[in-house]
């Protein structure tokens, strides 16, 4: 799958998601984007929270466009994302998901469980993620809704 426009694209995870996040983040450069890393590097046990707020931020601040975050489950650093206003981050294990999540929701953080997917899994989500646009229309009100 080939981007539409290339993004800046910022990553982060924690300990148990780092290895998914280092490939991901060479995927991401293959598919023509430019990809951040906002760690975590290496295996030292770190705090999902930590590195799902560093991301939220990132976004809100421009630095990237999208983001990609990755814990264990996906499931805490998604969370600690999501309470930040103005991310939508969207939790996947398979690419209609992924794919769904722009084009309904305007999702602008991937969240990816790497106990719980494996890597080609996730990289096509990650293709479909970026490859798709936001439909607005019917979806634009709603996702305003959302905050
Ligand atoms: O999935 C996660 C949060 O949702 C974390 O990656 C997980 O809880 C880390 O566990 P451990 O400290 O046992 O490696």
């Amino acid at each position: 799958m080939q981007p539409t426009t290339s993004r800046r694209v910022a990553l982060a995870s924690d300990h148990a998601g780092v290895a998914l996040k280092d490939a991901l983040r060479d995927a991401v450069t293959a598919l023509g984007h430019t990809a951040l890393d906002l760690g975590t590097h290496g295996d030292a046990s770190v705090d999902y929270p930590d590195f799902g707020d560093k991301l939220a931020r990132a976004v809100l601040a421009g630095e990237a466009e999208l983001g990609v975050l990755v814990c264990g489950t996906g499931i805490g650093i998604s969370i600690a994302a999501n309470r930040h206003k103005g991310i939508r981050a969207a939790l996947c294990h398979d690419t209609t998901s992924a794919r769904l999540s722009r084009q309904h929701n305007d999702a602008n953080v991937l969240a990816l469980g790497a106990r719980m997917i494996g890597i080609e899994v996730a990289k096509d989500c990650l293709a479909a993620f970026l490859a798709t646009e936001f439909e607005g229309g019917r979806h634009a009100g709603r996702v305003n809704k959302l905050g």
